[in-house]
């Protein structure tokens, strides 16, 4: 666990770029520290591994106070990923990630040994690992980063922006595969990113500091979504934090079987799921003679478009499928993209109230 107990860090020139901060990031749990830029984040992130000393308060891993651990010390059980990824330029990717265990003293086929293992952990091709960090894209750059950040196996990872400087889709990409990491590795993970919805997504607890260094909020994302403390808060989990706070809640909604069609086969009637050998859905094809519909599911006249939920998905999912689907019937499928069943937005709009009321009752009974 990191403890940050009354810090504050003033910087030459007096700078307050953190103010009597006190917060915890729990073992095994994501922390996110989240707020517009020159709230204090990187700040507060250097002075756990000592890169930047505070001026008054204490930071405890696991209890001891870091300002009594060597640098070198401290370093070896906390794993640093920036931007970019940090990586040397000159050396290539097996080289980057066998940085700290050669440091550590490691014999050189073992530390190779574990760059191999640690690139594939992260999902990159062994070719890679003879290339140079210019000859990656961003996201692979990344991804090499995280790599040569859990070459020691720290139990600590400071994240500081790990993905802002790739595309969204990549974005996306590179959060799942941290999420499902974290699953496996369950280090203390202190993050820092000025974008909400990336805190939220995932941050076991998600804290918002304002410019001055100051903590405003410290929740579960649901939670901050649900019940921001105070205007500044709720201005910066933003204007549609009602749908996504759906995202934080699991409930079944009805699942509707409906006939599939293969491709060739007739699709006259209405809109209709083409499905492949395997049950995988493919697209929309519109049967309507009315719209000018088709006779038989062909690929041109294939509409995609409309996210696929995944079955116990969460309510955010379910409805989002059935909104950007053409036939507005919302396809689900299992965890290997096996059609499921259909949803209706009716369905899911019943069940986001009934889980408010739930809520509702749920507080009214509290005690
Ligand atoms: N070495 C430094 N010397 C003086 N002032 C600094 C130094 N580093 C940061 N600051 C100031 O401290 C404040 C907090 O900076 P910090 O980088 O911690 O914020 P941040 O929330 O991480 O910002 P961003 O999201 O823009 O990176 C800012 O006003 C910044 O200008």
């Amino acid at each position: 666990m990191i403890r940050f107990d009354h810090v504050t860090k003033t910087y030459p020139g007096g700078t307050v770029a953190v103010d009597d901060l006190t917060l915890e990031a729990p073992r095994g749990e994501i922390t996110v520290l989240v707020g517009p830029s020159g709230c204090g984040k990187t700040t507060s992130l250097r002075m756990v591994n000592r890169m930047v000393e505070p001026t008054s308060g204490t930071i405890l891993l696991d209890g001891v106070d870091v300002s009594t651990m060597s640098q070198a010390e401290l370093r070896r059980g906390i794993g640093y990923v920036i931007q970019h990824g940090g990586l040397f330029p000159h050396r290539t990717i097996e080289q980057n990630v066998m940085t700290v265990p050669r440091l550590l003293g490691r014999p050189r086929a073992e530390a190779r040994d574990r760059a191999r293992e640690l690139l594939e952990v992260v999902g990159l091709s062994p070719d890679l690992a003879s290339r140079y960090p210019g000859q990656l894209s961003g996201g692979q750059q990344q991804r090499v980063g995280v790599a040569r950040a859990l070459a020691a196996d720290p139990p600590v990872l400071l994240m500081d922006e790990p993905f802002s400087a790739v595309d969204p889709v990549v974005r996306e990409q590179l959060q799942d595969e941290l999420m499902s990491l974290q699953a496996q590795l369950q280090k203390t993970i202190l993050l820092v990113t000025h974008d909400i919805d990336e805190a939220v997504k995932l941050g076991n607890r998600v804290a918002v500091m304002r410019v001055g260094g100051r903590l405003a909020q410290m929740d579960e994302p649901a939670r901050l979504l649900a019940e921001p403390a105070d205007d500044f808060v709720a201005s910066f989990v933003g204007r549609d934090r009602g749908y996504r706070s759906l995202a934080f809640q699991d409930v079944d909604v009805p699942l509707h079987r409906e006939a599939a069609v293969r491709m060739g086969e007739p699709v006259r009637g209405d809109w209709r799921l083409v499905v492949d050998d395997e049950s995988r859905p493919l697209g929309w094809i519109d049967g309507s003679p009315a719209r000018g519909g088709e006779d038989v599911a062909a690929p041109e006249s294939l509409r995609l478009g409309g996210t696929l939920a995944r079955r116990g998905g969460s309510l955010r999912a379910y409805l989002d499928a059935a909104l950007s689907s053409p036939s507005r019937r919302g396809v689900v499928v299992d965890d290997d993209g096996v059609l499921v069943g259909i949803v209706h937005p009716s369905e899911v709009l019943a069940a986001i109230e009934a889980a408010g009321r739930a809520g509702a009752d749920d507080a009214e009974g509290a005690p």
